[in-house]
């Protein structure tokens, strides 16, 4: 499914957190989000969910505007991981990851067995076919995240969004969870702070900085130097690794400039 947004802003109060973003995310492609804590990356990703109506421009799936969609409608289409969601602790593992099944579902009759195989195949993705009946209170952090996500995949979106989802995980889990993402077909938008972890396993990366969207390219054209400095404010370069890909090496944070004297 492809993803467009134009002149998309979000404001609060008069100040733009998200400012005029124009994107467009082809059917299939994996995209990361980067950009400074604070630069509208979240309140990006929920304009683009439909959970924050835009103050100004749109956001259309296959070229069909949302603006009146209802969450249902959206949800039949988009899975959104959010930073930090949280659950009502009384579930069960496969009870959460079967809340991806709530858009197909009919209020008066439980799961079917499609549903059931959905929400297997899942965990089974995920890692989590053994703490299916954990309760969800006693989950580790990384093993909450995970979970989050099989529930994004039970609900078979033709996109998924998610906001900085390694962040709790483990590196063999971030690899893995990476690697899912960019093999496949469904279009998948990704908040990233990792930008070597950015670089390898998205195609292309949009570089927000004060919600507006300033790079938007292939990783070695976004993650430069100057642009780092300037974004992120360190002293950075970048070089493949052993392995051949791009990454990103940090001398520092980059000197701040001395002010004039008065
Ligand atoms: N509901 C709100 N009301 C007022 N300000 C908000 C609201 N939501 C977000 N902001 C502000 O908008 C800015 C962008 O926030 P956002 O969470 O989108 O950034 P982010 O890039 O996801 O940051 P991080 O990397 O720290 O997660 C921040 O300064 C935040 O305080």
């Amino acid at each position: 499914m492809r993803i467009t947004a134009e002149g998309l802003t979000w404001a609060v109060a008069d100040r733009r957190i998200v400012a005029d973003v124009g994107l467009d995310i082809a059917p299939g492609e994996t995209v990361g989000l980067i950009g400074p804590n604070g630069s509208g990356k979240s309140s990006l990703l929920r304009c683009l969910a439909g959970l924050r109506a835009p103050t100004a421009g749109s956001v259309a799936y296959d070229r069909e505007p949302i603006g009146g969609w209802s969450s249902r409608r959206i949800a039949r289409h988009v899975a959104f991981v959010e930073q930090a969601a949280d659950t009502d602790s009384d579930l069960r593992v496969a009870d959460v990851v079967g809340l991806g099944r709530t858009p197909f579902g009919d209020r008066w009759r439980g799961p079917d067995a499609r549903d059931r195989a959905v929400v297997a195949a899942a965990l089974a993705r995920l890692g989590l076919t053994e703490l299916r009946d954990r309760p969800w209170k006693a989950l580790s952090g990384g093993e909450r995240q995970r979970a989050h996500i099989a529930r994004a995949l039970a609900q078979q979106p033709y996109a998924i969004l998610l906001d900085e989802p390694t962040n709790h995980l483990d590196v063999k889990h971030q690899l893995q969870l990476l690697g899912l993402l960019a093999a496949t077909d469904q279009t998948v938008l990704i908040a990233l702070h990792d930008l070597s972890l950015a670089a390898r396993y998205c195609d292309r990366l949009l570089l927000l900085h004060g919600g507006r969207l300033v790079a938007a390219g292939p990783p070695r054209d976004v993650l430069t130097p100057p642009l780092l400095a300037e974004v992120f404010e360190v002293d950075a370069l970048t070089a493949p690794d052993a392995l051949g890909h791009l990454t990103v090496t940090y001398r520092g944070v980059a000197p701040t400039p001395l002010k004039e004297p008065r």
